[in-house]
């Protein structure tokens, strides 16, 4: 066991409420890190928008991507216009929000809604048994957000384009229930106003992950009723704090022990809720660390956790940075008290919005410090090219190499040994594939969230199997967050794809694919990526959602 320096930093003189602590094995490489972030003028860099701090590769990016740092201010217009269309709605009998969107377009409502409350369905799959749900469910109520900021995600176009008929074989008008949140000059933005659609445009000079206080987040949220004019301000509060080049800023100091940490070998960072109410968090800020960091063969993979007594968060195998959010401290000198493996652990206690704001600079700070442009994501198109491919009928057609009852079983090649003609087998040869001091695990559900939901089981039992870091993803969701990371990062990962028959197709309108045949396709093509970054992937295949528990015993 690593011995642990242990620090606290707050807002308490500033206003501002928040609390973090820290601990970390070296004192002296993290305080020489964080005083030469303060000595480079990092945050307040960050604050006036400085592109050149990620190198001069990352330039053309930067300078289009900062403008998140002055969002609490920029945004407020806004919360009135807003407000005034959830009253419109309201008095229209129109009391459910469903939000179609993708990682950066639907994280950060689910979480804000989370937090406060209030109902908002987040359509952000491609499933068509999860798809036909939403639209059955009390539509004759329902506004939908369709959130996209390049207009062209494809996930997003086919959930609007269901909406669209739905609407219309209900005999209602779709201009009353839609409305868009889009960048300026998107596709979606043209076909929006074409079909009558109320339009909010959001400041393009943020990316998708940074894009929580923006319209993205801001208008579902908003019309669910979350209040959003308090999240600005929580944001607001904590600025001043963030921009500051000093060892006290928190951004700094969060940035600094990540990076430091990545710098030293410890490539996972296990994020945990310690009592906070807004539970998705772990979800979100999965996407902008993973994105963010995951790629030229450096980053940081975080593995949410359900709670703090779960596998990987206690005991962890010493390759993590253990870190929580929340109001109740966990970590501390004591032997009661959680003390992580590797040295390395943070707890994070400050309201939503100022939580947003914070992981944000840190990750920007992380991203210096690492060596990575923090706003790209090279690696995302790739397994959107190969689903592409696989739909326009190009691609190679997966061959199974066995059925055993109602699970057909599929597998990159060159890993599995010839007698492994069991489902058990299979699993065991792809987990005897983990690399012991860097290996994870990364089960991808190409599934029905709601439906399936007891599948998230297996991430325990399977990290309690390996003794190494495992992280759960329901497919496509997770294309838009860990995915940078299983392809850009480092090569360190097994990938167990679980997929499945749906109860029933449902045909994307005016598209050639059905949702079905598009999430194979999406499963298939990241499947062939990862393969071809030389990664073993195993993918088994259920005839019904009853057939899951035969996956579950495989794991177990
Ligand atoms: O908002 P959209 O343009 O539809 O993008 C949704 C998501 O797409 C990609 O996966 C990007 O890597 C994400 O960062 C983004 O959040």
């Amino acid at each position: 066991m690593t011995e642990t320096a242990w620090n606290t930093v707050s807002g308490s003189d500033t206003g501002a409420a928040f609390e973090l602590f820290f601990g970390y094995p070296d004192e002296a490489s993290f305080a020489a890190t964080v005083q030469a972030l303060v000595a480079d003028g990092v945050a307040s860099g960050i604050a006036r928008k400085d592109k050149t701090l990620w190198g001069p590769a990352a330039e053309d990016e930067s300078g289009k991507r900062l403008s998140w740092v002055s969002l609490s201010e920029t945004s407020r217009p806004l919360v009135a216009e807003i407000a005034a269309l959830q009253v419109e709605l309201r008095d229209a009998g129109l009391s459910r929000v469903v939000l179609c969107g993708m990682g950066g377009s639907s994280l950060a409502p689910e979480v804000i809604c989370g937090a406060a409350g209030v109902e908002l369905d987040v359509l952000d799959s491609s499933d068509p048994d999860f798809v036909r749900t939403a639209l059955e469910d009390r539509l004759g109520e329902t506004v939908v957000v369709v959130s996209s900021k390049s207009g062209g995600t494809v996930e997003t176009d086919s959930q609007r384009r269901a909406y669209e008929k739905a609407f219309t074989d209900a005999g209602i008008d779709p201009a009353q229930r839609i409305v868009v949140v889009t960048d300026p000059g998107s596709p979606l933005e043209k076909s929006a106003r074409e079909a009558g659609y109320r339009v909010f445009l959001a400041d393009p000079e943020v990316g998708g992950r940074y894009s929580a206080l923006t319209a993205f987040g801001l208008v579902p949220s908003g019309l669910a009723g979350a209040d959003i004019g308090r999240l600005l301000d929580e944001a607001e509060a904590i600025r001043p704090a963030l921009e500051a080049d000093s060892v006290d800023n928190p951004g700094l100091r969060l940035g600094g022990l990540l990076g430091v940490a990545n710098l030293a070998g410890v490539d996972k960072l296990v994020l945990a809720n310690a009592g906070a109410t807004y539970a998705g968090f772990g979800d979100w800020a999965e996407q902008l660390i993973a994105e963010s960091t995951g790629k030229d063969g450096k980053g940081i993979l975080p593995v949410v956790v359900d709670a703090l007594d779960s596998p990987n968060f206690v005991p962890s195998t010493g390759d993590e940075v253990l870190a929580t959010f929340g109001p109740d401290f966990v970590f501390g000198p004591d032997a009661e008290q959680v003390r992580p493996t590797s040295g390395y652990g943070v707890h994070v206690d400050a309201p939503l919005g100022a939580q947003m704001l914070l992981w944000e600079y840190a990750t920007a700070v992380a991203g210096r410090v690492i060596g990575i442009s923090p706003f790209d994501q090279p690696d995302v198109e790739s397994a959107k090219a190969a689903a592409r491919e696989m739909l326009d009928g190009g691609g190679e057609t997966p061959t199974p190499l066995f059925v055993q009852g109602p699970v057909t079983v599929y597998a990159s090649p060159g890993w599995l040994p010839p007698e492994a003609r069991t489902v058990s087998a299979a699993v065991a040869a792809l987990l005897s594939e983990l690399d012991q001091e860097h290996g994870y695990v990364s089960v991808q559900a190409y599934l029905d969230r709601h439906r399936d939901a007891a599948l998230t089981g297996v991430r325990d039992t399977l990290a309690v199997r390996t003794g190494r870091p495992v992280t759960f993803g329901w497919g496509p969701r997770f294309l838009h967050s860990t995915g940078q990371y299983h392809k850009g990062g480092p090569a360190t990962g097994v990938y167990l794809q679980v997929t499945g028959d749906p109860q029933a197709d449902l045909a994307v309108p005016d598209r050639p694919f059905t949702f079905h045949e598009f999430l194979t396709a999406q499963a298939v093509g990241d499947g062939s990526v990862l393969a071809s970054h030389g990664r073993p992937v195993l993918r088994l295949h259920v005839s019904g959602p009853g057939d899951l528990d035969v996956v579950r015993e495989a794991l177990s």
